[in-house]
């Protein structure tokens, strides 16, 4: 379940009139998700969805909701949020902050083969490209101050190996992010959780990606070994599959060639990935929200993919 906000018909038919929409017509919660409650949205004219923020204040928003509204103008395939008749894109909506988007065709593609990994590598460096010129600025507020600032708070709950992985781990990144070839990396606005379940597909085609709500500014490099590290890996054993990495790489250097400080940077830059989703995924392990209200995702899985990446050579990023 993840309907926290429970909204009727009834309770849009006044709020809808503010939308170029018509009326609404059909109203389903939609069950997955964690962090917000989504409904598809049916109104006269067509199907979108509707986003009530939990856990985000209107401050907060406009980052990620301009930025999915630049993106869908220079033609990525993104949720295109809906303006108001007052040109706001978020509107309160039982007290709380709302958005209508644009409804993607599909469905997510759970067992990813190398010709989705290559439509995903694709979109992800168009996505870097176009995000260039996004006037808006907000750090990825999942990296290195984030890792600096929660790994004293999970230590606690870790073994002594563990705990020693992840504090040798952090002090490697925080040096890394120090050196010249860090410094040189490319970046801009960046998806930060491009996890195969927040991208659709109808057959082997890609028709779009959402979820903004961990986007910021950071390397581009960072992003796709995000993406990588989830859809181009041996489920059980964490470790990188030869050919799903390549269709990826491939992909995305066909639209972007890599440059020299990201081929240096490539196997630090697959741990700072692991080490981003380990360490959130122990933190809502043990330090669960009050307002979270379903399973926490597993934490050993990320730390068998870190001891992977710290073990194995990872291929060079394509010439
Ligand atoms: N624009 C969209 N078009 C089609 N389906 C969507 C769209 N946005 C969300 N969904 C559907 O709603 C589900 C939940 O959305 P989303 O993952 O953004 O929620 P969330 O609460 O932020 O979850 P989490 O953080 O766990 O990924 C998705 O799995 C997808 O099926
Ligand atoms: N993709 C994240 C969840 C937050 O969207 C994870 O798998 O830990």
């Amino acid at each position: 379940m993840a309907v926290f906000t429970t909204v009727t018909l009834d309770d849009l038919t006044q709020w809808i009139r503010q939308f170029p929409l018509g009326q609404a017509r059909a109203l389903k919660g939609i069950a997955s998700g964690i962090e917000n409650t989504n409904y598809f949205l049916t109104t006269e004219r067509g199907e979108y969805v509707l986003t009530i923020f939990e856990n985000l204040d209107f401050a907060q928003l406009p980052f990620y909701v301009q930025l999915m509204a630049h993106l869908a103008r220079r033609g990525i395939p993104v949720p295109d949020p809906v303006a108001n008749d007052q040109g706001e894109l978020v509107v309160p909506l039982q007290g709380k902050p709302a958005v209508i988007v644009s409804k993607l065709e599909g469905a997510s593609q759970m067992d990813p083969q190398p010709v989705h990994c290559a439509e995903g590598g694709r979109m992800l460096a168009r996505m870097h490209l176009a995000g260039r010129d996004f006037p808006l600025r907000q750090p990825n507020l999942r990296g290195l101050d984030w890792w600096l600032e929660t790994a004293p708070k999970v230590m606690p709950f870790l073994s002594a190996a563990n705990e020693a992985l992840l504090a040798t781990e952090i002090a490697y990144q925080k040096a890394f992010a120090d050196t010249p070839t860090y410094r040189g990396l490319p970046r801009g606005p960046v998806h930060a959780d491009l996890f195969r379940n927040n991208v659709m597909f109808v057959g082997d085609k890609l028709t779009g990606c959402f979820d903004f709500y961990f986007a910021g500014c950071d390397t581009w490099l960072f992003d796709v070994a995000v993406t990588v590290n989830d859809w181009c890996i041996d489920q059980a054993t964490g470790a990188l599959d030869a050919a799903r990495t390549e269709a990826m790489l491939a992909a995305y250097q066909a639209e972007r060639p890599f440059t020299p400080e990201e081929r240096e940077a490539w196997q630090p830059m697959l741990r700072a990935a692991a080490l981003r989703f380990w360490l959130s995924r122990l933190y809502d392990f043990h330090l669960p929200r009050e307002a979270e209200m379903l399973t926490p995702h597993d934490p050993t899985h990320f730390e068998r993919i870190l001891r992977d990446r710290l073990a194995l050579q990872a291929p060079e990023l394509p010439a």
